[in-house]
C-alpha cells in the first residue's frame, strides 16, 4: 500500500539579513503509512512546522516533491484537501463565542451536520465547557477546540502540530487515547509532530527523527530504541592520567571498541561484556576504581541522532546541532485548525 504522506527532497530556504541564508528544510525525506500515528520528532528549529506548513499549502518551498494520498501538491490539492484535517500555528477563534457555536458556525461553512458538532465535543473532551465563551478558555483547552475543528469533517488524514501544548497531564493521556482510537480503530492516518520524547515514545507507532532540516533515521518506535540503544561502560580510575592509557589499550584490544574521554571517566561502547574491560585493562597494568553500566532510553537515542547532546561547558544552540554520523540513515502557543489548502500565505520573516 503507497504511504498517505510522500515527501522527497524537500528544500526551503529563508534569506537573512546580514546572515548566510538559512536552509530550514535541507533535503527532507518523510513517509507516513496509512492509519498509524506517526511522530515527526526533532529538536527546536529542525524543520518540523515549516514540513506541515509546506506540505499544507501555507508556504511555498524551494524544491523537492511532495504527495498527499498519491497526489502531488500543491498542484492536485483539490482532490484531497477535503480529507485532511489540521491543526497548526496560532489559534484565531471569535473570543465571545462560545466553544460549541464556534464549531456550529464552522460546521455550517464546511456543509456539515450540525449533530457532528456534539460528537467531536464528546470527543476532545469540551461537552460540559462547550457553553462557556472561548475567551475564557485554557491553552489546553483551546487546543482541544482546535482539534475538534479539524475533526469535524471525519478527515482521513490529521496532522497536527505539538498537540500536548498546554494540555495537562489528564488532557495528554485523553488526547493520546483519542489519536489511538482514530488510528487504530477508525482508520485515520494521524502525524503529530513533537519534542516530547516520551510523548511520542507512548502515543506512536512510527516515527521520523529530524535535525537541521533533514530525515535522521525512520521507522517503528520500538526498532528504532532497540535499533540504537545499547548498553554503554562507564569506567573511572583512581587517577585521571591513566584515561588516555586506557583509552589506548581497550581499543588496540579490540578495533570495534570505542573508549571516550567524558571528564574524569572513560565511556566504553561495543565492549563483549564488563569483564573483558575489566580484564584488558588489567593486562596492560592499569586498574579501575569504579564500573558502570549505563542503559539508553529513548532520549539519549534522539540526543545522540540529532547532535544534540549536551557537552560539559558548552550550551546547544537552537539549530546548531552537529551533522549526525554518516551511519544514522534507515530507511506554541495553542494551535489553530487550519484549513488545508487555505491557500499560500508565507509567513513573516523572523
Ligand atoms: N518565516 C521564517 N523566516 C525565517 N526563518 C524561519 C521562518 N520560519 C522558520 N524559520 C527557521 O527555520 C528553522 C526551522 O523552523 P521550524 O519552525 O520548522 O522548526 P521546528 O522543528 O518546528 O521547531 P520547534 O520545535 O521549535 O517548533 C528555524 O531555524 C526557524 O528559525
Amino acid at each position: 500500500m503507497p504511504p498517505i504522506i510522500e515527501i522527497s527532497g524537500l528544500r526551503k530556504t529563508y534569506s537573512r539579513a546580514f546572515r548566510q541564508p538559512h536552509h530550514a528544510l535541507d533535503g527532507l525525506d518523510l513517509e507516513v503509512a496509512e492509519g498509524q500515528v506517526h511522530g515527526f520528532l526533532g529538536p527546536n528549529g529542525s524543520g518540523k512546522t515549516t514540513t506541515l506548513r509546506a506540505l499544507l499549502g501555507l508556504i511555498r518551498v524551494d524544491g523537492g516533491t511532495m504527495r498527499i494520498f498519491g497526489q502531488t501538491v500543491p498542484r492536485q490539492r483539490p482532490q484531497v484537501v477535503g480529507r485532511i484535517g489540521a491543526v497548526v500555528e496560532s489559534p484565531q477563534f471569535f473570543k465571545h463565542h462560545s466553544g460549541r457555536l464556534t464549531l456550529q458556525l464552522l460546521a455550517e461553512s464546511a456543509g456539515v451536520p450540525k449533530a457532528r458538532v456534539e460528537e467531536v465535543l464528546e470527543q476532545v473532551g469540551l461537552r460540559d465547557a462547550a457553553k462557556g465563551a472561548v475567551r475564557g478558555y485554557s491553552l489546553g483547552m483551546r487546543q482541544r477546540l482546535a482539534v475538534a475543528q479539524a475533526l469535524l469533517k471525519q478527515p482521513r488524514l490529521l496532522i497536527l502540530d505539538e498537540p500536548a501544548n498546554g494540555l495537562d497531564p489528564a488532557g495528554i493521556h485523553h488526547m493520546r487515547e483519542l489519536l489511538q482510537w482514530l488510528a487504530h480503530s477508525q482508520g485515520v492516518t494521524v502525524v503529530v509532530s513533537s519534542h516530547l520524547l516520551s510523548e511520542v515514545q507512548q502515543l506512536c507507532d512510527a516515527m521520523t527523527i529530524v535535525s537541521r532540516g533533514r530525515r535522521i533515521v525512520d521507522g517503528k518506535v520500538a526498532d528504532i530504541i532497540a535499533g540504537h540503544s545499547g548498553t554503554s561502560l562507564s569506567v573511572r580510575f583512581p587517577d585521571a592520567a591513566s584515561l588516555p592509557e586506557a583509552v589506548e589499550a581497550l581499543t588496540t584490544a579490540d578495533a570495534t571498541v570505542t573508549a571516550a574521554v567524558d571528564r574524569e571517566r572513560l565511556v566504553v561502547q561495543g565492549a563483549p561484556e564488563a569483564a573483558w574491560v575489566t580484564r584488558t585493562l588489567a593486562d596492560a597494568g592499569i586498574y579501575l576504581s569504579e564500573l558502570t553500566t549505563e542503559t539508553k532510553n529513548l532520549e539519549m537515542v534522539f540526543l545522540e541522532l540529532t547532535g544534540t547532546a549536551p557537552v560539559p561547558g558548552e550550551t546547544v544552540q537552537i539549530g546548531g546541532s552537529v551533522v549526525p554520523p554518516a551511519a544514522a540513515p534507515v530507511g506554541a502557543p495553542a494551535p489553530v485548525a487550519v484549513e488545508a489548502g487555505s491557500g499560500e500565505a508565507e509567513g513573516a520573516e523572523r
